[in-house]
């Protein structure tokens, strides 16, 4: 069980792959997901990760061990390393 409050303006992660594809995502990021043996964003992740790489603000609960971590996490990363590259 989740809740995600905000505009649900933001089409759904639906597969990992879509971070490179339409969000410019480091493929070895990606890659690094299959690795740890994620087939597919869990449902936190399918909702907040498009929000929060709009740059929008989300508040979203989850049960524990949603996957809520890499839920932000993930954003965050990708738009970190844009800050490293601009200096
Ligand atoms: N998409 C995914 N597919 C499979 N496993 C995943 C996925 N995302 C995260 N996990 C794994 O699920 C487990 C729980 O994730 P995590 O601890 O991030 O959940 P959480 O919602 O942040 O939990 P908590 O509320 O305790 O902080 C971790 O072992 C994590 O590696």
């Amino acid at each position: 069980m989740f809740m995600f409050l905000g505009i649900m303006s933001h089409p759904h992660l639906k597969i990992f792959q879509t971070l490179s594809s339409r969000h410019g995502c480091e493929s070895y990021l990606v890659r690094n997901f299959a690795e740890l043996g994620f087939k597919e964003p869990t449902p936190i992740q399918r909702q907040g990760i498009p929000v929060l790489l709009s740059g929008r603000e989300c508040f979203a609960c989850a049960l524990t061990g949603s996957g809520k971590t890499l839920a932000f996490v993930s954003p965050m990363l990708m738009k970190l390393k844009g800050i490293f590259f601009s200096f």
